[in-house]
């Protein structure tokens, strides 16, 4: 196995607003979440949230405490919130196993214990998404489904927005230091999320895209609600999300997308909504 990281330090908005296309995408996109039994990390300087992806293939993967950690193991002093959006997929951690089925989360919480990665079928890899933040105190590890979830029905299909918000590794469902994670699924017809777009200055946030068909394309708007840029984006990539950042997309197609947070507090709904009409 292999674990492949970098680091992504964060922007000043008035600095931003001067980036390339080339710079927008260096710095905010994560185009490789997942190669096969490789461990994939970016360590942002976002709220230190670290963005990665592992691809079990027959190997067992270990998640490895890179570098910028400064710790010999990766969860002494950080949570952690993952998605399996691949095949079966084992989680072990210390002493105990989760099997992960398509779209069952796991969270994970700080101390001494090591983590592997394993898929059941070396043909139908499971494919590990996850978030994580430091944290101070050890909660629970708990894994949680849909039948978990807290289900936000949002949108119509008359706005290309319908939409299920499936809040999952979140307040209401289990207790965490910092991390808020869910995965939005987007009903057929429907092709935005989050419009009316709104910002979030207590919380930073990272987007992953998937079932987005192979010749299809998500296109990500980010910015400053009056200075907005774009990203083209595939499925089964990422995207980081300042906190003075709106976070939205419209794609050629309907899609899923994972949503995490963290930083100040842990309330969903602390969001700044703007008018669609005054995004610029
Ligand atoms: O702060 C919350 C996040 O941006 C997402 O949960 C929004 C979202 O999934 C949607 O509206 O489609
Ligand atoms: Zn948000």
């Amino acid at each position: 196995m292999k674990t492949n990281y970098e680091i992504r330090y964060a922007a000043h908005p008035e600095d931003a607003k001067s980036y390339d296309t080339k710079r927008i995408r260096r710095d905010f996109l994560i185009e490789k979440v997942f190669t096969p039994n490789e461990v994939n990390m970016v360590y942002s300087m976002y709220d230190r949230m670290v963005v990665g992806g592992a691809m079990p293939c027959g190997e067992t993967l270990k998640l490895e405490a890179i570098d910028p950690l400064k710790q010999p193991i990766f969860l002494r002093n950080r949570e952690i919130g993952m998605y399996n959006v691949g095949g079966p997929g084992i989680v072990k951690v210390g002493d105990t196993q989760f099997e992960l089925n398509y779209k069952e989360a796991l969270y994970l919480g700080s101390g001494d214990r090591e983590v592997y990665f394993e898929s059941k079928d070396s043909n139908n890899p499971a494919k590990f998404y996850f978030n994580s933040l430091t944290a101070h105190r050890n909660y629970p590890d708990k894994k949680v489904t849909k039948q978990d979830a807290v289900v936000a029905e949002m949108g119509s299909l008359e706005g290309s927005n319908h939409r299920n918000i499936n809040k999952m590794i979140v307040n209401q469902v289990l207790p965490t230091c910092q991390i808020q994670m869910g995965m939005t699924e987007l009903a057929p017809g429907s092709v935005w999320n989050t419009m009316p777009a709104h910002v979030h200055s207590r919380r930073m946030e990272a987007y992953f895209y998937f079932e987005v068909p192979e010749d299809q394309a998500v296109c990500h708007f980010m910015g400053e609600v009056d200075e907005t840029r774009h990203i083209w984006m595939k499925g089964d990539q990422a995207v980081l999300s300042p906190e003075w950042s709106i976070h939205s997309a419209a794609a050629t197609h309907n899609y899923t997308f994972i949503w995490g947070m963290g930083g100040e507090n842990l309330d969903y709904g602390d969001q700044d909504f703007s008018a669609i009409t005054d995004l610029k």
